[in-house]
């Protein structure tokens, strides 16, 4: 699939016998934006439907031989969210109601002027919108709204102009960096900065189901497919379609189903379980990871070729212990929106309190950050946090620290900035040569420095 720019538009199949009719409606629906698809016969039309995800059908009463109230239910079958508007030459009451009876959304008499063929399409295409939001809120995490994403720190001002240049085309994107980083927000804004923003964003949370319940949680199934499949169920990938579908945490992907998705990820082709129609789904992807996906190819329990394949644009998320010149911006952010749900009286940080953020390494980075101000919210009183509602005394910043740790600006020497600094990122690292690295400084000279300071 060539990784083009690409708008959501509503698919529109045409089924009609009639050259003409499928020609005049088709450019009427394809100068409206529409994508049409058009079927001269049923089993072209159940093959177009089998094939793509179409938004609505207008399927004419007579298809020749055949009749198109036969065809209904069968396209029902196949297309449950596919809305149908029945078409026909003469004005028959009865007919509308069996239609109606049989599954159709409306009813249009042929020939129409333009106007009522729009009008018809544009409010079913209205309803399938409503009803692919509620499907994509369902599927979505609790908070629709992704935070604001900038930042002061060069890295990841890179990063997020990177983010910014993908979104507009097409590209898989592979978001790495620890947990708690930002890695679902970065998708999700991703998403809202794409061309596909009007259409679905369905997430997939790799590790959480079983091989099977994965792959039907991704391709949907058929009644029937397997024991406790009660009915036809549509897979992320369909609530997505035009849109996003994004997988946390493909490093969990069970091998088992990796050739399946390799394949979905080269051709934008599968099938559901229990349904060996190939079809086809127009998603962008993104997937993201903590783990270093390459160890897991060579410890074999990920593809070499998916690998490959979802490499397209990497994006590493840094720790927020790597951007700390971005703690208070969040933090402040976080506070407000805190402070709205829970209705509480703080409004500002204590210096004291600003301190012992900027100091702590935040191992479980924004996550963390999010948690422990939360907790502050709730216990803090009076208008104003201050370090004992941190919850750092278990973490080892002590009060002294965070009160006495200074920043740039403050009246202090240079020597006492550099110590200050090199103490928090030496606290905040697992090893010298990170520490050095972070620094921008190589290891020996740290050493050097740790020991002048008396740093350990
Ligand atoms: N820039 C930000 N501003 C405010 N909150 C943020 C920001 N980035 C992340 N968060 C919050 O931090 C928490 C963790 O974010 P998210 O789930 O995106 O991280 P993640 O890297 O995907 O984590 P995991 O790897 O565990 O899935 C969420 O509650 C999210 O709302």
């Amino acid at each position: 699939m060539s990784e083009t720019i690409n708008s959501p538009r509503e698919r529109i199949l045409l089924v009609d016998d009639d050259a003409t009719v499928l020609r005049n409606f088709r450019l009427c629906l394809e100068d409206e934006g529409y994508q049409v698809n058009t079927a001269p016969n049923t089993s072209s039309a159940l093959a177009a439907v089998a094939r793509s995800v179409f938004d609505v059908c207008i399927l004419d009463l007579h298809i020749g031989e055949e009749f198109g109230l036969d065809l209904l239910p069968q396209l029902r079958a196949a297309a449950p969210w596919m809305r149908i508007i029945m078409a026909t030459a003469e004005s028959d009451a009865a007919i509308a109601v069996s239609a109606m009876r049989a599954g159709a959304a409306d009813y249009l008499i042929k020939p129409c002027e333009p106007e009522k063929l729009l009008h018809a399409v544009a409010q079913q295409v209205q309803a399938r919108r409503l009803e692919r939001r509620i499907e994509e809120l369902e599927s979505s995490r609790a908070e629709t709204v992704p935070e604001q994403l900038d930042s002061a720190n060069p890295v990841m001002g890179r990063l997020l102009e990177m983010a910014r240049q993908a979104a507009e085309t097409d590209a898989t994107v592979l978001i790495l960096g620890e947990s708690g980083t930002g890695k679902n927000v970065l998708a999700r804004n991703i998403h809202l900065w794409s061309m596909r923003r009007k259409a679905g964003f369905a997430t997939v949370n790799c590790p959480s189901l079983s091989a099977e319940l994965l792959e039907s949680e991704l391709f949907g199934h058929v009644k029937g497919a397997f024991t406790g499949a009660h009915d036809h169920r549509q897979g992320r990938v369909q609530v997505a379609e035009g849109g996003t579908l994004f997988l946390d945490e493909i490093g969990e992907f069970p091998l088992s189903l990796q050739p399946k998705f390799l394949r979905f990820l080269q051709d934008r082709e599968y099938e559901r379980v229990g349904d060996p129609r190939t079809r086809t789904a127009d998603v962008r992807l993104i997937a993201a990871t903590n783990r270093d996906l390459a160890a897991a190819v060579a410890e074999g329990t990920f593809r070499n070729d998916l690998y490959y394949r979802l490499n397209v644009i990497a994006l590493t998320v840094p720790a927020l212990r790597e951007r700390p010149e971005d703690i208070p911006a969040i933090a402040d952010r976080l506070l407000a929106s805190l402070v709205a749900r829970y209705r509480r009286p703080a409004r500002r940080f204590a210096e004291s309190a600003r301190n012992a953020m900027l100091a702590y390494s935040w191992p479980g980075n924004v996550r963390e950050l999010a948690n422990a101000i939360e907790r502050a919210v709730i216990l803090c009183a009076g208008e104003e946090i201050a370090y004992e509602h941190l919850p750092f005394a278990a973490a080892g910043v002590t009060a002294s620290l965070a009160s006495a740790t200074p920043r740039a600006g403050d009246p202090v020497t240079i020597e006492q900035l550099e110590r200050a600094h090199i103490e928090a990122v030496l606290g905040a690292t697992p090893t010298l040569d990170v520490a050095a690295r972070q620094l921008g400084i190589d290891a020996s000279t740290l050493y050097r420095k740790r020991k002048a300071y008396g740093l350990g």
